[in-house]
């Protein structure tokens, strides 16, 4: 037995884990929601779906599946940018025990090459954007035996169009179609990529239990963002990613009304919290950012909104402090997981917002944060590498048994990579990724600390911390700095701005350089990789 000391557990919850699968309580919830006029509506075409209308299209999938011979544990693929039938082929697979592997549409061929080799899927929806290179990747790949394309009304070529492969292959009897019953631990439901930050991307997969204990969270009006039915949310994070992939099915089990954007543009973000009379947005870091600092901001009326869901990145304390004051929230909710988790297994409880913690432990999950060193659990206050347990961890990653046993310990702990503590009354901070410190001559500088001081300047826009190898030190705290238009500031400025807060160690010794743009990927993240081999061919001023 393991000792219980310094091990923490979720609170109880209202809403028990379902037994049914995944797919079983989606299908009620779109039974349930049927009255409700919109579940989708695409920014960009105006066009919507209803929840009726999702469940005649993935009760009518569903049926062609069976009829075209697909079944459980058949892998189908879905690889575009996010729009109203995404989630079609996703939702109708859950009903079968079928799995979903979604793919990044900005993937080059190169790394759909490397995730198809993964999942090896026999059929790809795709959008007409996407086709090219799925055709392509087919010619390679034998075992892809079909492509069906989710945004138009015509086949194109030999491949058809997601409306023709229904009609052709089912009829009003898919009223009568109910979804199959399954061993919900061990059937994979989706299969999920990493955003590849630390190396390439790991499939990660997603159970039927899973999805259902993140279910029981979003009802949980202490945990779920937006819990009554018709809530009105905007969202633009990716849908081939957990957070757009998990964030969206737990919508759909409230009944939400979505406002969808395909990506993040300032105006029309704005604009469409303005105009659909948006309650609640899912957003990352870099919007926190843009909404604390950008003069555009007051152009619009943003007085529906009430509250605002940050996760998959770090997330000073000052500049979410500074958004909840300038759109007067109710509150700022923040959220901390993994794909390999799920989705979040910290986030703020309602009306518990600390400015910089992510949150409390989520129900039916367990925490503990382990000495780096010697990886016994600590007391609070005390910074390790946090660990979760419970029925969010995945099964593991697809074909890559050794990585799974490097992440999840005999005991079923996951170890995340990433640094943290608790406080006494339980609310987590994130500190950095482990991988990420910098070490300057034995001492650990975490970077996500200085970019939260960087980014309260009024100068500075926009800002990234990597570390350099230097021969003596070992590397070198060095920052990456996007000015404020219209503002000036210069290396030594900066650097002394920084040198005057934080111990000897954390001085940016490797230099500050300015470039227009800090790389990110599609949910925020710094791409820190890209970052560190620019400052070792830019050289800084100091
Ligand atoms: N609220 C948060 N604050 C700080 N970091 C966060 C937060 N939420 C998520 N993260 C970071 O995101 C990571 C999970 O991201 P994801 O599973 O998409 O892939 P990745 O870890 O970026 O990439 P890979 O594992 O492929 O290298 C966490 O391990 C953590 O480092
Ligand atoms: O980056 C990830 O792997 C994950 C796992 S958890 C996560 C996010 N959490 C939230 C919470 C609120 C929100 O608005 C966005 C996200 S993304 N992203
Ligand atoms: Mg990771």
């Amino acid at each position: 037995m393991e000792e219980e000391k310094f091990i923490l557990h979720g609170p109880k919850t209202l809403w028990t884990v379902q037994k049914s699968t995944a797919g079983k309580q989606l299908y009620d919830a779109l039974v349930r929601h049927s009255h409700l006029p919109e579940a989708m509506i695409d920014v960009y075409t105006q066009e919507r779906i209803s929840y009726k209308a999702l469940l005649e299209t993935t009760c009518r999938l569903a049926q062609s599946f069976q009829r075209c011979g697909y079944k459980q544990n058949d892998v189908i693929s879905i690889c575009s940018e996010n729009n109203l039938n995404f989630f079609c082929p996703a939702i109708a697979a859950m009903y079968l025990g079928i799995i979903t592997a979604p793919l990044n549409q900005n993937y080059t061929k190169g790394e759909l090459h490397n995730a198809l080799n993964v999942s090896k899927p026999k059929l790809i929806f795709c959008s007409k954007k996407a086709l090219s290179k799925i055709l392509e990747l087919k010619q390679i790949f034998t075992f892809i035996k079909k492509i069906i394309i989710l945004d138009v009304l015509q086949d194109v070529g030999d491949n058809e169009s997601l409306s023709n492969f229904i009609l052709q292959n089912s009829d009003e009897s898919y009223r009568n179609f109910r979804p199959l019953e399954f061993d919900c631990k061990e059937q994979v439901a989706a299969v999920l990529c990493s955003s590849g930050t630390t190396g390439l991307p790991k499939a990660v997969m997603i159970t039927h239990t899973n999805l259902s204990v993140r279910f029981a969270h979003v009802r949980d009006a202490n945990v779920g963002e937006q819990t009554i039915p018709g809530t009105t949310i905007l969202t633009f994070m990716p849908f081939f990613h957990v957070s757009g992939f998990c964030t969206t099915l737990g919508n759909f089990i409230v009944g939400l009304r979505i406002i969808l954007l395909k990506r993040f543009e300032p105006e029309l973000f704005l604009k469409s919290i303005q105009n659909y009379e948006v309650r609640s947005v899912l957003v990352v870091p870099p919007i926190i950012i843009f909404l604390a600092k950008s003069p555009l901001v007051d152009k619009y009326d943003l007085s529906s909104l009430k509250e605002i869901g940050c996760g998959a990145a770090p997330l000073g304390k000052e500049i979410g402090e500074a958004v909840v004051k300038r759109l007067n929230l109710d509150g700022l909710r923040q959220g901390y997981g993994l794909t390999e988790s799920t989705f979040v297994v910290t986030v703020t409880t309602s009306n518990e917002f600390r400015p910089g913690s992510t949150g409390q432990l989520v129900p039916l999950m367990s925490a503990k944060v382990i000495d780096i060193e010697n990886g016994k659990p600590l007391e609070p206050d005390f910074v390790g590498e946090l660990c979760f347990k419970g029925d969010m961890v995945m099964k593991g990653y697809k074909g890559n048994i050794k990585a799974t046993r490097e992440t999840i310990d005999e005991n079923g702990w996951l170890h995340t990579g990433d640094l943290g503590y608790y406080d006494k009354e339980g609310h987590f901070y994130i500190v950095n990724r482990l991988k990420e410190l910098i070490k300057y001559k034995g001492f650990q500088v975490p970077p996500a600390e200085l970019e939260a001081l960087l980014l309260i300047h009024p100068c500075i826009k926009d800002a990234a911390v990597v570390g350099i190898p230097d021969e003596s030190a070992g590397e070198l705290p060095a920052a990456f700095v996007v000015k404020q238009p219209g503002r000036q500031i210069t290396e030594k400025e900066v650097f002394d701005y920084i040198a005057g807060q934080v111990s000897s160690p954390k001085h940016l010794r490797g230099g500050v350089r300015f470039i227009d743009e800090i790389p990110k990927n599609a949910t925020g993240k710094i791409m820190k990789k890209v970052l560190g081999e620019l400052a070792v061919k830019m050289k800084s001023k100091l």
